[in-house]
């Protein structure tokens, strides 16, 4: 006889959930997924009312799963907040041309803005060029650093107060266990974090930080989203392999190891006493850095001096050149960025001001989209 769900003891169970070992049905299923995504957002506050909340969109199913929870629960709960695609084309022909493709798709299913900012555009590389000077080898490396400063970048175009990332709980506690592996004790500290500050302008966070891939997979499938499921074309970070393998055969034994990695490295504080890097500006572009030149800097001087492994490893970043000579592309100052995204704003606020309808003195409703600015449906 089927079994039935260990929830609603109604329908017939078809997950098993790995995080608690319950069989569930398929609603039970989505109720719980996104009610945990809504707990966490909410003990997190990681919004406010009126945020404008960009999606780090790469057509993969995690960050398909969030853009379709977001916009669920922004209507659900009434969160209030104004949600955007972002993407980064990185020039991976034939992986991220294929994938963006998806997340054009996942606009016009979702009805949300969507903006592409490129590796060519920003930085006059792509990484199929990039791959080209250097090789297979460290080519994660200038990705994973241009990536970060992308959606930044792309974060200010579009006047973001905040960027959501699909990052899962498997992708904090294998970060947990690399910077443990490598003694990182200030990244071990960011890591855990569920939200940092990124450049120092707008806060980016990982909703999923508590669920697992295997849901996330399951959710996908489940709800038949329309997601991208090719791995890039270029080597994958073999570090991080290593961590996930070691992760994977923890799972397998004791399906919570996943979590308890977590809250142990969410417990993990480094003493006083310890001296951590202060972060500054970086002096060419403006970029946050712990250094003089950011790393992105660095990586492109290499790459356009003709010496790509310069800034791959920490001491080759010593070796650049003046921090204020010109280069053959010059990245957009970050401080222009943010002067044109408040002065949008400014834009913005007048445009609202002067389209706002006359507060309707007769409106007895709570939740009411007239003049007196609470929710939606005021008739
Ligand atoms: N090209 C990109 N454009 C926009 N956001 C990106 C891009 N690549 C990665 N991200 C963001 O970073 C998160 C983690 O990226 P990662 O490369 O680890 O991919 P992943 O675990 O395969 O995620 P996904 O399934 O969403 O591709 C993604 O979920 C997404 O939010």
């Amino acid at each position: 006889m089927p079994r039935q769900c260990d929830i609603c003891h109604d329908a017939r169970a078809i997950v098993r959930r790995p995080k608690t070992a319950q069989s569930i049905c398929k609603e039970c299923f989505f109720h719980v997924f996104e009610t945990e995504v809504h707990n966490t957002i909410v003990s997190s506050r990681l919004f406010q009312r009126g945020d404008r909340v960009g999606i780090g969109a790469s057509g993969g199913k995690d960050s398909t799963v969030l853009a379709y929870v977001m916009k669920t629960l922004n209507e659900r709960y009434n969160y209030g907040l104004d949600l955007y695609l972002l993407s980064v084309d990185e020039g991976i022909a034939g992986y991220r041309d294929d994938s963006l493709e998806t997340v054009k798709r996942n606009k016009e299913q979702y009805e949300l803005p969507l903006l592409i900012v490129s590796y060519e555009q920003l930085y006059g590389w792509s990484m199929d060029s990039i791959v080209q000077a250097v090789g297979r080898k460290n080519n994660c490396t200038f990705c994973g650093v241009f990536r970060r400063q992308a959606l930044d970048r792309g974060a200010l175009m579009l006047d973001l107060d905040h960027i959501v990332t699909g990052h899962n709980a498997d992708d904090v506690a294998e970060t947990i266990l690399m910077n443990i592996f490598r003694g990182d004790i200030s990244r071990l500290g960011r890591c855990t974090e569920i939200a940092t500050t990124g450049d120092g302008y707008v806060v980016r966070s990982k909703p999923f930080k508590y669920a697992y891939e295997k849901e996330i997979v399951m959710y996908a499938y489940l709800r038949r989203l329309d997601y991208f499921s090719t791995e890039c074309t270029y080597s994958p970070n073999a570090y991080r392999g290593y961590a996930r393998e070691f992760l994977k055969s923890l799972e397998r034994v004791r399906p919570s190891a996943i979590l308890d990695i977590i809250h142990s490295g969410e417990a993990m504080h480094v003493a006083a006493d310890v001296q951590l890097p202060t972060l500054d500006r970086c002096e060419r572009c403006g970029y946050i850095s712990s250094n003089k030149v950011c790393k992105a800097c660095v990586l492109l001087e290499g790459l356009e001096r003709g010496i790509p492994k310069l800034g791959v490893s920490r001491t080759n970043a010593k070796h650049i050149e003046d921090p204020t000579a010109n280069r053959a592309v010059d990245l957009v100052h970050f401080e222009t960025l943010r002067r044109d995204a408040l002065e949008l704003r400014r834009i913005r606020m007048e445009n609202k001001q002067t389209t706002q309808p006359e507060p309707d003195a007769s409106c007895q409703r709570s939740a009411c989209s007239c003049a007196c600015d609470n929710a939606a449906d005021c008739s």
